[in-house]
């Protein structure tokens, strides 16, 4: 999860090809039924996770972005079998866990472990920190060496904490400090995966980084693998080796990180990356565009046919109204479901746009005035662009400018 990923060494699991993924996702799907009346009928389904696949490598970040209803935190509980799927198949090093029952998915639950969005609910406010971070000890009959409130000191402090604080509740705790115990009892039975559902997006922000670095430093030391669900891009970028991006309950695009974040394929992709600001001294002065997407992102209950996302995207033909695009690879590692992709030769001619797709977005010029440059006296204005033409590069503050952790 580190920003020097290509020293990161993966951990097989014993037995296995030393390729062969940790968690395996196919055609996953989650309809949340809709009944109404007396009788309780099924008029319809909420589409939350509509058929996706991908593999997580061992030692890996996932990275899953998306807008607010997308289905992220569907697939993570799906993964972590907090749900049952409609459809398709979780298999975690091999074995297929899509229907255990609590009994067999017992042993599951060691290894696979999450980390939820809000420090301040997830956490009991009658148990003390102690009891939180055992609770996965009683709950599996484990006894570890060196006895329970050993073990437990010794992950307040893996995470940052002071072990001495065992006996306290959860509101003398700060939000990253609150955070910080949710991951030690995420970790207390030693998982091989942790799913981390907005992480940090309930904490302040100057308190983002220190937890973010927390994640990244125990995935070195224990060899964890993470998927991490997040709508900010910023944070993804950041912590994910490979970056799924979802949208309206389909993962439209699949990639390592410098291929998405350097050259997106999907429109949505694009449209995304165009909305995170820059922060990047080097490109003052440049200017910068914004896509803003017009339309509302249509219900789950009745998707648009062919490309979900063809009712808001600038591009879109007769093809992309009537045909679902397949996730496929276009370039090695990189995998997208389009039929008129970004960065590739296959451009929507601009005679077979839909009508509908001319008035899709804006464009909107995102440079802060005082960046821009002083036009030279007599020189013409830059023309107003109709589509996007530049991506608008993103960059996360470097770590060196990030402040130390929270400690107690
Ligand atoms: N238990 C449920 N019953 C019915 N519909 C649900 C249920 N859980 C989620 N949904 C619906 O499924 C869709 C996907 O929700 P989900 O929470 O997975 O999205 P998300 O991308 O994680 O969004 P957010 O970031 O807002 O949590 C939404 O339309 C949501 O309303």
């Amino acid at each position: 999860m580190s920003d020097n990923k290509d020293t990161k060494v993966a951990i097989p699991q014993q037995g296995a090809p030393a390729d062969a993924p940790l968690l395996k996702v196919s055609g996953l799907v989650k309809h949340f039924p809709i009944k109404k009346g007396l009788l309780q009928r099924q008029v319809g389904a909420v589409k939350a996770v509509d058929g996706i696949d991908f593999d997580v490598r061992p030692g890996e970040t996932l990275g899953v972005v998306g807008e607010s209803g997308c289905g992220k935190s569907t697939m993570g509980r799906l993964i972590t079998r907090l749900l049952e799927p409609t459809g398709g198949t979780v298999e975690f090093q091999g074995a297929d866990i899509s229907h255990l029952g609590v009994g067999r998915m017992r042993p599951f639950r060691r290894d696979i472990q999450m980390i939820f969005q809000d420090p301040y609910g997830s956490l009991n406010p009658r148990h003390t920190v102690g009891s939180i971070v055992s609770a996965p000890f009683r709950l599996q009959g484990v006894e570890p060496e060196g006895g329970i409130k050993k073990e437990v000191q010794r992950l307040l402090e893996l995470v940052g904490l002071n072990p001495e604080h065992y006996n306290r509740y959860p509101h003398e705790f700060s939000g990253g400090q609150r955070q910080r115990i949710g991951i030690a009892r995420a970790l207390a039975l030693k998982p091989k995966l942790v799913i981390a559902d907005e992480p940090v997006s309930a904490l302040d922000v100057s308190i983002q980084a220190q937890v973010v670095n927390l994640l990244d430093d125990l995935q070195e030391e224990l060899g964890l693998t993470y998927v991490i669900i997040a709508h900010d891009l910023s944070v993804i970028r950041h912590v994910s080796d490979r970056i799924a991006v979802m949208y309206l309950g389909k993962i439209v695009e699949l990639a390592d990180r410098t291929s998405l974040y350097e050259s997106p394929m999907h429109p949505y992709t694009k449209a995304l990356l165009s909305a995170v600001p820059v922060p990047d001294p080097r490109r003052r002065g440049v200017k910068s565009e914004r896509i803003l997407l017009r339309g509302d992102v249509p219900s789950p209950i009745s998707p648009p046919s062919g490309c979900r996302f063809h009712t808001r995207c600038w591009k879109a033909t007769e093809l992309c109204r009537t045909q679902e695009p397949p996730l496929v690879a276009l370039k090695t590692g990189h995998q997208v479901a389009c039929h008129h992709p970004e960065n590739a030769p296959d451009q929507a001619p601009d005679d077979q746009v839909l009508a509908s797709a001319r008035e899709a977005i804006a464009i909107v010029d995102a440079t802060p005035k005082s960046e821009l440059p002083v036009p030279e006296p007599g020189s013409k204005p830059e023309p107003e662009s109709e589509l996007p033409s530049r991506q608008s590069e993103t960059e996360l503050p470097s770590r060196e400018s990030e402040t130390e952790p929270d400690k107690q």
